[in-house]
């Protein structure tokens, strides 16, 4: 193993870590003196070098963009009129924030630097049109800051800043750029820059989703999950019914979540957790990354299920039903966004499901990363008929079988798609 140093000119802290040669050269750029500066892929492990240098840029995005999201989380929370224009709705209603656009434009920007724009295609959920409007400049110019004080922390992140400071323009058309519309073949990096945007604005759990499609099939995964809570009950803190049977006093906002950032390669037969980095600490990500499993529990009694929050997205009722069938006796966690296959992929739930209404079409970047993760972490994802995913057929996941079930092992799962069979007609779904 060979040890080295960075410039420290370009990097602060010199980073002595024994890297194999292989799992170098991330991220390259011509310096002033056309010396390339290699930024050390710190981000995954040691691999038969596939898809080792995509995982490694891939975590280190999601890395930087998990920070820039708690920087606009906390100004959002703060008393309104102190927290300037930082959201607004689009044509759907759902909400959208500085953060979403903010976060596409950024891993837009990062992923166009490292593998160059022409390779680079990218299916991501915004698009640039909401902020184009004139009415929207001063939201576009918090997206315009958000982005560039977040890529002066670029080196902290083994990545390269640019040289200038991006301006208007330049943000909307690397948001603007991410309009792939995927398919059977080629490669396509998938983006949910904030997935469940309405947690994000409520304070509460959101994800920022980074995968990688290649003719067809997820090949890696990356999940940003900032406010991941230091307790797996308290993912549930925000709801109403555990304030009132916990009794627990609220912590205070920012001590009880410890966040996280999980990732995985296909067939790599691992997944792995590291801790957000934070930019006040020098440690070394790659030493702090460890192996995350799914759960052992089988027995449905001591079995923990998690679903969306919003009985819009997810039949509640639907759900209910299933779990008694089964035998499940818990609670459910609701919990906002792909916080979900985190909870599954980490141990801390051993079912997600989400049953929605009749004619909703899921989008891939809702599922594309956490199914990876979960699968790499010993679980199983498919449809309510027990059939894997499609992620061929472009931004949807076309012929989705009435819906999404992840378990942490067969058994359950086996024992959820056969209540889901028995009891398919009855619903009204
Ligand atoms: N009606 C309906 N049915 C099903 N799914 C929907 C629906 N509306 C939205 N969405 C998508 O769900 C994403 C949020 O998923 P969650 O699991 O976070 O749902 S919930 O917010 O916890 O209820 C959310 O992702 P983000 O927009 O990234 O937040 C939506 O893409
Ligand atoms: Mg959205
Ligand atoms: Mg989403
Ligand atoms: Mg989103």
């Amino acid at each position: 193993m060979l040890s080295f140093t960075i410039n420290p000119a370009i990097f602060p802290i010199p980073i002595q870590a024994p890297i194999p040669v292989r799992l170098r050269h991330l991220c390259a750029s011509a310096t002033a003196e056309n010396r390339l500066v290699w930024a050390e892929q710190s981000a995954c492990r040691e691999g038969d070098g596939k898809m080792d240098r995509e995982l490694a840029v891939a975590v280190k995005a999601v890395q930087i963009a998990c920070t820039l999201c708690q920087k606009v989380q906390e100004a959002l929370l703060l008393p309104a009129g102190q927290n300037g224009s930082l959201k607004t709705s689009k044509d759907d209603r759902s909400p959208v924030t500085v953060a979403d656009w903010a976060v596409q434009a950024t891993v837009s920007w990062v992923l166009s630097q490292c593998f160059g724009e022409e390779h680079t295609s990218i299916i991501a959920e915004e698009d640039e049109s909401a902020l184009c409007a004139s009415e929207s400049t001063p939201l576009l110019d918090s997206v315009v800051s958000s982005v560039n004080r977040c890529l002066t922390e670029a080196p902290r992140y083994g990545l390269i800043g640019p040289e200038n400071e991006l301006q208007r323009h330049e943000i909307v058309e690397l948001i603007g750029r991410c309009n792939s519309q995927g398919g059977p073949k080629g490669r396509f990096w998938v983006l949910d820059p904030v997935d469940g945007t309405l947690g994000f604005v409520r304070g509460d759990q959101y994800a920022i989703a980074l995968a990688l499609i290649e003719d067809g099939e997820v090949v890696l995964g990356v999940l940003g999950c900032p406010n991941y809570p230091m307790k797996k009950e308290w993912l549930n803190y925000h709801q109403r019914y555990y304030r009132l049977m916990s009794k627990l006093s609220p912590p205070a906002f920012g001590a009880w979540h410890k966040g996280c950032v999980l990732y995985a390669r296909k067939g790599g037969g691992q997944a792995w957790m590291q801790p957000l980095l934070d930019p006040s600490q020098v440690f070394d990500l790659e030493k702090s990354a460890r192996v995350i499993q799914v759960s052992s529990v089988s027995d449905p009694a001591s079995a923990t299920f998690c679903e969306p929050v919003e009985k819009a997205n997810s039949s509640h009722l639907f759900t209910a039903g299933l779990v008694d069938t089964v035998g499940v006796r818990k609670q459910p966690l609701r919990v906002y966004s792909m916080v979900k296959y985190a909870a599954v992929a980490r141990g801390h739930a051993e079912i997600f499901m989400k049953f929605a209404r009749a004619g909703y079409k899921e989008k891939v970047w809702d599922h594309a990363a956490g199914v990876v993760i979960i699968e790499e972490a010993g679980g199983v994802v498919t449809d309510a008929r027990g059939s894997p995913l499609d992620f061929s057929k472009g931004i949807y996941l076309e012929g989705l079988d009435r819906g999404i079930i992840a378990c942490s092992g067969a058994l359950l799962h086996r024992r959820i798609i056969e209540a889901v069979d028995a009891s398919w007609d009855s619903s009204n779904l």
